[in-house]
Parts: structure tokens; sequence; C-alpha cells
């Protein structure tokens, strides 16, 4: 027997977005339907894997401001569910110093007087050990950033939300959104009801999009997460309270390289590229190319003396890139979420490549935009409509 249901909001995608989002409203006491189309918890889209980087340090102001509230929203999380989802490590940021990338976010830090330690040559390698200073690069380090436990934070928000009385029916994919003033979402296994639809499907935003006739500017990108062994087991381990970093170009690339404290696999630390191939997100696997893995073993030879160049783990996600005109250039790289105008009493919402830490907001954000009410932050930067394309939807 097919299922069936009327609710105050739909969330398509259980995602670090979609579930924080789901959450706010059921707090905000809305009957909510949390839909994923795979048995939960999932590795396919992008929000799997046991950690994820937060940090101040950005290179636009916007980005910092957001953070600070993020830092409350996710420590209020913790209190209310009684678990632990950062630990704090620092993020060394290393760049050469004259670049304009490098300046911004040593400028966006100290004009936001966030907390850091501006480090010199003569001083690095006795506070970070093991790691080769290019000649040339600056480095500091934004004290507040640290580590999330993406995996547990993810199962925390979800089953906060089911106490709250929310609903999540996973294995279920959405495969037709009807609009009217009431929302019909059709799914494999039933159909739903609602004054209100939030998207947030991640790399499947614009398949999803279809049903709408809304399609925005977006890539896929596959990103090779790699694990890096130590030759001295411990050397580069959050326990030795070795740092999260981030490179903001260097001489393998213009591309980020960034990295986190061996953790969650003993003896093994995160080093990932900012940049991938593009891939349809139902066939990831089939996404082969390793470039980024050869610039990260020029990366690792060159700065982490105290790593093995190749690496041990190789695991897979996905970033959703918003592009703009034309389609191939460079994406720029900003967290997507917006207020659809054109989506009568829906919205359509999607995320990208640095979001996780930020989700408690965009939750709160989305919540409020669902609700009709007026957003508590400056949204400007996240509109849909900054997108010169067929943004004009079938709703
Ligand atoms: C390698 C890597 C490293 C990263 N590092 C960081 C970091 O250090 N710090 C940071 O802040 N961020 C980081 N990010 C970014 C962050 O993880 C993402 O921005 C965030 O997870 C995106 O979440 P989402 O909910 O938008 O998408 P997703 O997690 O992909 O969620 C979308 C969900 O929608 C579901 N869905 C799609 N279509 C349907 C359908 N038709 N029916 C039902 N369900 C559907 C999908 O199955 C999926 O579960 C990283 C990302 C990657 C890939
Ligand atoms: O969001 C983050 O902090 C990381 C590091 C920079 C690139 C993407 N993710």
């Amino acid at each position: 027997m097919s299922a069936e249901g009327e609710y105050d909001c739909i969330v398509i995608g259980a995602g670090v977005q979609g579930s924080f989002t789901a959450y706010q409203l059921a707090k905000k006491n809305q009957k909510t339907l949390l839909l994923e189309q795979f048995l939960l918890p999932h590795s396919r889209g992008s929000s799997h894997g046991q950690t994820r980087i937060i940090r101040k340090a950005y290179d636009q102001d916007f980005y910092t401001h957001m953070m600070e509230e993020c830092y409350e929203l996710w420590a209020q999380l913790e209190r209310e569910a009684g678990v632990k989802l950062y630990r704090q490590t620092g993020l060394l940021v290393m760049g050469p110093e004259n670049s304009e990338s490098y300046q911004l976010f040593k400028v966006t830090l100290q004009k936001n007087k966030t907390p850091m330690v501006v480090l010199t040559h003569d001083n690095f390698s006795q506070h970070i050990p093991n790691v080769k200073l290019a000649p040339g690069d600056g480095a500091f380090v934004d004290i507040s950033a640290g580590v999330l436990y993406a995996d547990r934070a993810l199962r925390t928000v979800q089953g906060q939300f089911q106490k709250l009385g929310g609903v999540i029916r996973d294995k279920e994919t959405v495969t037709n959104i009807k609009p009217g003033p009431v929302v019909t979402v059709s799914t494999s296994a039933g159909v739903y009801r609602a004054k209100s639809l939030v998207i947030t499907a991640g790399p499947w935003t614009n398949k999803l999009l279809a049903h709408t006739g809304l399609q925005l500017p977006l890539e896929v990108v596959k990103i090779n997460v790699c694990y890096w062994k130590e030759k001295a087991p411990g050397s580069y381990s959050v326990k030795r309270r070795f740092p999260c970093f981030l490179l903001t170009e260097g001489e393998e690339s213009k591309e980020h390289i960034y990295g986190l404290p061996s953790n969650e696999y003993p003896g093994l630390v995160k080093i990932c590229y900012h940049m991938g191939s593009e891939t349809d997100p139902d066939q990831r696997d089939k996404q082969t190319d390793k470039s980024d893995i050869e610039i990260l073993g020029q990366f690792v030879t060159r700065c982490f003396p105290g790593l093995v160049p190749e690496p041990a783990v190789v695991e897979s996600c996905m970033y959703t890139w918003s592009l703009r005109r034309p389609l191939k250039q460079p994406p720029i790289v900003h967290i997507m979420n917006d207020y659809q105008p054109y989506l009568s009493q829906s919205e359509a919402r999607t995320n990208c490549g640095h979001g996780f830490k930020f989700g408690p907001v965009i939750g709160k954000l989305l919540c409020e935009l669902s609700l009709g009410e007026m957003p508590s932050n400056d949204l400007s930067p996240f509109r849909i409509r900054r997108f010169h394309t067929k943004t004009k939807s079938a709703l």
C-alpha cells in the first residue's frame, strides 16, 4: 500500500542542509517530512564522512560574520543533545605573503577582530612541527577553528528532529513535484502534500528541479578524499594539537589544498584538493580522474616530509559548484541558498563545496523563508537571481 500524508512542510534531501532545515521547522512546531532517496546513513552525497573543518578564516566578510552565529548554533545543538560535535584545533592558513588570496584571508580576520596568531619564518616550526613553510609564504592560525564530527552531527540533528515529532522517510526517491497552493510531492513509495517545500538535494539539485522547469548553472564534481600515512605514528595527530590547515595557493596549483589532523583513521592525515572533475551524481564511481591526487602528492612531498607521499586511503565525495556564464569558466565558490521568487508556495534551495559548517544557519534561514518570515541574515550573496539563466520556474 502506498504512503500518503499532509504536512506543513516537506524537505527533500537529508544531507546537512536538509536535516538542519527540517530540525528548525520542527522546532517551530511545523509538521515536517524529511525525504531521502537512500537508506540513512549513506555515503553517496556530500555530507558523509567523519570530519569537516569549521573556521572563521574566509576571504569575504559575510562568511566570517555568518560563522559567529554558526559556532553558537553548533554549541546549542551540542548542549541540547548532550554530544560533542566540535573539537578546537585551530586552522593554519598558508599562502604567498604577497598574493591577493592570502592577504584577503588575513585582512578579513584582522578586520573582524577574530582571534588569530601570525607566525613568522623564525617561529613557524616551533609552533607547527613537521611542516615546511615555503620561502615567501606567510602563515597565521585562526584560533577558534577546528573539526566538526560530520557523521555524528548528521545523526544528532536528525535524531533531534525526530524527537520533536519530525518524520524521516528514507529510501524514498522523489519522482515528481506538482506545484500549487498545496504542493504535491510523489515518491517511489507514496504521495505527500504540504503548504511549503524546501529542496536541498545537493548534487541532484538540477535533476530534481527539472520537475519544476527550473535549471541552475551548477556543476557537480567528484572529490578524491585522500588520507596520507604518517611515517612516525602520531606526528600530525589531533592529540598532539596538530591543526587543520588551508593553503590558499601554492607551487602546485592556484586552488586551495586543505587538510585535517590524523584523527578518524589512526595514523592517517586527510588532505584534499579543492577542485575535482565533473561527474553525474548517479555515475560518481565512473569518474576516475586522479590528476588531483598527483597535485596533492607533490604538495605532500614539498610541505609534509613526515607523510608518505601516496594516499593510503581514497574515498569519494561530491561538490556542487555554482557556475557563472559561460558555463565552462572556473567556478565561483559560494554556498548557494536562495529564495526563488517564482516558486509560489515553494522554495528552491541548494548548496555546495564548503557548506557543512554553515548547516545550522542555513537551516534557520530556509526555515524562516519557508514560513514567509523575513530572513534574519543578509541573503544577497546567495540569491538565485544572481545567475543570468533560466530561473523562471513552472511552479
Ligand atoms: C571532500 C569534501 C570536503 C568538504 N570539506 C568541508 C569542510 O571541511 N568544511 C565544510 O564546512 N564543508 C565541507 N564540505 C562541503 C559540505 O560537506 C557540503 O557543502 C554539504 O555537505 C552539502 O550538503 P547538502 O545537504 O547540500 O548536500 P548532500 O549532503 O548531498 O544532501 C543532499 C541529499 O539529497 C538527497 N536527494 C537528492 N535527490 C533526491 C530525491 N530525488 N529524492 C530524495 N532525496 C534526494 C541525496 O541523496 C542527499 O542525501 C566538503 C565537501 C566535500 C565533498
Ligand atoms: O570548508 C572548508 O573549510 C574546507 C577547506 C577549504 C575548501 C573546502 N573545504
